[in-house]
């Protein structure tokens, strides 16, 4: 059965207001009705943004004052300032235990754990951006002190923004990051690559933008909306001597399949090294 946010006002703070917390606030905002947000960061700029999304969004510099009587605190930080960040707020958290959402990659629950002061229910997510408009893809793990009703939690927070699945192994959030974490930039990578291309063909900009990233968004849809598998529908694009081929024989000379397999190897590194370097 799919989780529903109770009709319980539930109040999620957010440590953090940079890109991801945009993408997640926004995106939730259309679910406020439930939700009461908060949102702290240093950097006043930053809290002006989340300001202009709705004024009901009570935003302060001051961490603690945040999460003080939260349910949910969620940690949208750079891993690296994770441990100087939980640190001074390890009182506070074991006298309120609030559920804590990390998505910052690689970062280990013990760590988090650890630098809270230990045995707290903590989630870790793996979300992506395109939450913004309520199609993200997050992947989450629940350590041994979630209840079912904070896992429950954590999951219609984040359904309100796209898709979920659970993993079971904390260390798939490494490949889940690779994927569908660092995922949308590989796309854009795509579309700034074939609209470069297009124009370089003599279409206009906008004209060449436009095509690209309708045909981005259709092929996503048939690809999701199909029961066919990807190499079939791309197989139905392709005549035999036609100019799909022609173009798919450059792509494939040029090595783009073995390259995804190496950019991926990469972002799943990069994020084990992240947890290497933060424990
Ligand atoms: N950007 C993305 O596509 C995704 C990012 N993530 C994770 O989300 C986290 C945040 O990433 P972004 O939003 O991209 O970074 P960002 O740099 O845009 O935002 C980080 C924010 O944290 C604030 N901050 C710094 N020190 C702070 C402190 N002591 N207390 C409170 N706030 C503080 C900064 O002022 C900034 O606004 C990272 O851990 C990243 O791994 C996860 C999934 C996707
Ligand atoms: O690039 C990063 O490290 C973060 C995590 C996934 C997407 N952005």
């Amino acid at each position: 059965m799919t989780p529903q946010l109770s009709r319980k006002l539930t109040t999620v703070a957010f440590i953090g207001a940079g890109n991801m917390a945009r993408s997640l606030i926004v995106g939730m905002l259309q679910d406020a009705g439930e939700l009461q947000i908060r949102v702290s960061d240093p950097d006043q700029n930053q809290l002006d943004v989340i300001r202009s999304y709705g004024s009901e969004i009570f935003t302060s510099t001051d961490n603690q004052q945040v999460i003080d009587g939260a349910d949910v605190v969620v940690l949208a930080v750079k891993p690296q300032v994770l441990r100087s960040v939980l640190e001074p707020l390890q009182t506070l958290a074991q006298k309120q235990q609030p559920l804590f959402v990390s998505i910052a990659a690689g970062i280990r629950e013990a760590s988090l754990n650890t630098w809270l002061g230990g045995r707290l229910p903590i989630v870790r997510c793996m979300p992506n951006t395109p939450a913004l408009v309520k199609a993200g893809a997050t992947g989450l793990y629940a350590n041994s002190q979630v209840s079912k009703e904070q896992r429950s939690l954590a999951e219609s927070i984040l359904r309100t923004v796209g898709i979920t699945l659970w993993f079971e192994d904390e260390d798939k959030l490494d490949a889940v990051t690779a994927v569908s974490g660092s995922g949308p930039a590989y796309f854009f990578l795509v579309m700034e690559a074939m609209q470069a291309a297009a124009e370089s063909l003599g279409l206009k900009p906008e004209d060449a933008q436009l095509l690209v990233v309708q045909t981005a968004l259709g092929a996503a849809r048939l690809a999701l909306e199909s029961d066919q598998q990807p190499a079939d529908l791309r197989k139905q694009v392709t005549s035999k001597g036609g100019t799909t081929e022609a173009a798919l024989n450059q792509l494939n000379t040029g090595g783009l399949v073995p390259l995804f397999a190496e950019a991926l190897k990469a972002a799943e590194q990069r994020s084990k090294e992240l947890a290497q370097a933060n424990t």
